[in-house]
């Protein structure tokens, strides 16, 4: 579904992504690791269209998407939620989702029509498939830090993706909350069939869902594999993992 060819991305002559390769079939639960500054997220950025690369292809459903706007990945079936939460504090939960259908449906609000009559089946059932429907009333900006990287989830969902690219979503989570969104991203990838492509720095968080981990270091991909491949190898180890335990969960 998605191919990544010798990708480059160079800031001013500092290469943050040197080289790097990766590879997502359909149905896959592919993580990205690599420690601080290794290049995840500009790799995230660069397939989204919200960086162009230096140099190389990013191939989605057989056609090169490197340097595409991001609304124009977005449209060919690419959604992501951000490290830092990016949401309408002000709308309600309801309401930010309803945004994300709406743009995907091309409309706009329309004069003659109340708003809360719009798109409603669909925002309800977003907000249901992620657990939120309950709440879909209150202001997001009065959510909890966990239930706002959720509604992240949801609006990215809003855009009916093929592959949802999630960088860091338990950043800044209690392990509580960890646990409802690594539950989460199980049904996701489950019941919906979603592709998803995440990074993150939860190690046990990895190991218990992805099917494939693509480890990075220094902007190049090191390995790619099953995850007990990745946990397995040597140079991993050294270079990342740091030794025999902390990839064991
Ligand atoms: N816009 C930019 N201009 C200059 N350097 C940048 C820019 N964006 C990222 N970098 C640098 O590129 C390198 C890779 O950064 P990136 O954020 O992609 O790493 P990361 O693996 O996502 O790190 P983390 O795990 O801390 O989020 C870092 O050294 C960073 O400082």
């Amino acid at each position: 579904m998605l191919q990544v060819e010798a990708l480059e991305k160079s800031f001013d002559g500092f290469m943050a992504v040197n080289g790097a390769t990766l590879k997502v079939e359909r149905g896959d639960v592919v993580a990205v690791i690599g420690p601080n500054g290794a290049g995840k997220t500009t790799l995230f950025n660069l397939i989204t269209g919200q960086l162009p690369p230096t140099a190389g292809a990013i191939w989605f459903k057989k056609e090169n998407i490197a340097g595409l706007a991001p609304h124009r990945v977005c449209r060919k079936g690419i959604s992501r939620s951000y490290q830092v939460v990016n949401i309408f504090n002000r709308l309600t939960l309801f309401e930010n989702v309803q945004v994300a259908v709406l743009s995907r449906r091309r409309k706009t609000f329309d004069l003659f029509r109340p708003a809360k009559t719009i798109a409603v089946d669909e925002t309800r059932r977003i907000l249901d498939s992620v657990g939120l429907l309950d709440k879909w009333a209150m202001t997001s900006g009065a959510l909890s830090h966990g239930d706002q990287k959720v509604l992240e989830i949801a609006i990215a969902l809003g855009n009916r993706p093929e592959l949802l690219i999630l960088d860091e979503p338990t950043a800044g989570m209690s392990p509580e909350e960890t646990a409802v969104t690594l539950r989460l991203m199980k049904r996701l990838s489950g019941e919906l069939g979603l592709t998803i492509l995440f990074c993150e720095h939860d190690m046990g968080m990895v190991f218990s869902i992805a099917t494939q981990i693509m480890v990075m270091q220094q902007g190049r991909t090191i390995i790619q594999g099953p995850p007990d491949e990745v946990r397995n190898n040597q140079q991993v180890r050294d270079a990342y993992l740091g030794g025999a335990d902390e990839c064991s969960a």
